[in-house]
């Protein structure tokens, strides 16, 4: 019998998508890139049910909408993870074999890799009701797959009271903001992203970390495979950003996988490109800690647009993840000015343009117009937001 008090119990979780100002797809390959999280947000709503199922709603996966599941039917896999190594404090990664079984029960990756996260985390010993929309474009470049994986591990791991930290005042919402939601500790906010860069394994093959760790600490940082994250705590300069989607549908594990193929077939001539992709990296970081001494402005913007320029001529030209509706735009807004580079995995999904500070209102409206016009949407981002906010009622 479930208490009333586990029963009502709802958790809400959310979990912010991410831009990538410099660096993808070398980091992959083992290169700096610098990263900060956005306004727009995954949210999931988590409840117990009393019915041993789980009930899964993804309204914004029209072809899916919803799905209910006995939980028995997951524990009667061969390859359900039981046992020394299901251990949901130790991240572990899908046993292939248990992929296969869970995408008997759908062929979208995205509800496999969901299915393999609560099966791994929960253990199917709970019946759960769990919700999961966005304000993040799919498979646009901004992280939606990492905040869906991220909002999801903190969710699951909040219901199921798993804390790596024992459940720390922070943990116990001591400090929580006017919505009544907090951020998990950083020991729990560790084990949050690990568990979601499985889930980031699942949804293409090679990630390399970075947007699970923007998504969970929020923020912005630079990430290295090797070093993994380093928070920027005084966050970035008060860069002006326009995001504009191209609209365009692409697939981020096969852009991966054709940089790595081409990174491993011509190594001479892709390694001094990751190399100067990294440059450019740290390039960055130099200008905003010179910004962060001489608040001289206009010096960052102007290291920034060249940067931009030199990061989108290299993404596009020498990793072949560029396309013609991205260099559209960067077209569209050269006309006026402005410098653009693709952010994400590319090839289609979202670019970034850095504003002026002297774009004024009427500027901002004909640049929109004119990309509108060509078919784009496009909206001034807010950058540095929160990582993973978690409200448990
Ligand atoms: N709101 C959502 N609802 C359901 N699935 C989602 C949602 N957001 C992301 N996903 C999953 O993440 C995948 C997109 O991941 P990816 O190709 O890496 O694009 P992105 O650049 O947005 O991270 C989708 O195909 C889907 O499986
Ligand atoms: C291309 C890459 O650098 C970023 C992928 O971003 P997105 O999934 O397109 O939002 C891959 C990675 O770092 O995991
Ligand atoms: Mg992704």
């Amino acid at each position: 019998m479930i208490s009333n008090i586990e029963e009502d119990r709802q958790v809400c979780v959310s979990a912010p998508g991410k831009i990538i100002l410099f660096g993808e797809h070398a980091v992959v390959l083992g290169k700096t890139a610098i990263a900060t999280s956005l306004s727009l947000r995954a949210k999931i709503v988590i409840t117990r049910n009393t019915e041993n199922k789980l009930n899964l709603e993804l309204p914004d996966l029209k072809e899916f909408g919803s799905g209910s599941w006995p939980l028995e039917e997951f524990r009667k896999l061969n390859d359900f993870p039981k046992g020394d190594i299901a251990d949901p404090l130790k991240p572990f990664e899908c046993n292939p074999e248990f992929l296969n079984q869970l995408l008997t029960f759908t062929s979208v990756k995205g509800i496999a890799t969901f299915l393999f996260l609560f099966s791994a985390i929960t253990q199917c010993t709970k019946g759960f009701n769990i919700k999961l929309s966005s304000d993040l474009p799919i498979g646009a470049g901004l992280g939606s797959s990492a905040s869906f994986c991220v909002g999801l591990c903190g969710g699951l791991l909040e219901a199921m009271d798993i804390y790596a930290c024992g459940k720390c005042d922070q943990c116990k919402g001591a400090h929580k903001n006017s919505d009544g939601e907090h951020n998990p500790c950083t020991v729990q906010s560790d084990l949050i992203n690990l568990w979601s860069l499985q889930g980031e394994k699942l949804m293409h093959g090679t990630p390399s970390g970075i947007d699970n760790a923007v998504s969970t600490f929020g923020k912005a940082l630079t990430f290295t495979r090797r070093a993994g994250y380093k928070i920027l705590d005084r966050g970035i300069p008060p860069l002006r950003i326009l995001i504009t989607n191209t609209r365009v549908g692409r697939s981020t594990k096969i852009l991966v996988e054709n940089v790595i193929n081409r990174s491993q077939k011509y190594t001479d001539l892709i390694d001094p490109v990751s190399n100067l992709i990294d440059t450019i990296s740290m390039q960055c970081l130099a200008c905003f800690e010179r910004y962060e001494a001489d608040s001289n402005f206009d010096e960052l913007q102007s290291a920034m647009e060249l940067m931009f320029d030199m990061n989108q001529s290299l993404l596009s030209g020498c990793y072949g993840v560029g396309h013609s509706s991205i260099d559209n735009i960067v077209s569209i807004t050269k006309s006026m000015g402005l410098h653009t580079k693709l952010t994400g995995a590319g090839g289609g999904g979202c670019v970034i343009t850095l504003l002026k500070p002297s774009t004024d209102s009427q500027q901002l409206e004909q640049l929109k117009k004119a990309l509108s016009d060509a078919g784009y949407e496009s909206w001034e981002a807010t950058i540095g937001d929160p990582g993973v906010l978690i409200k448990s009622l």
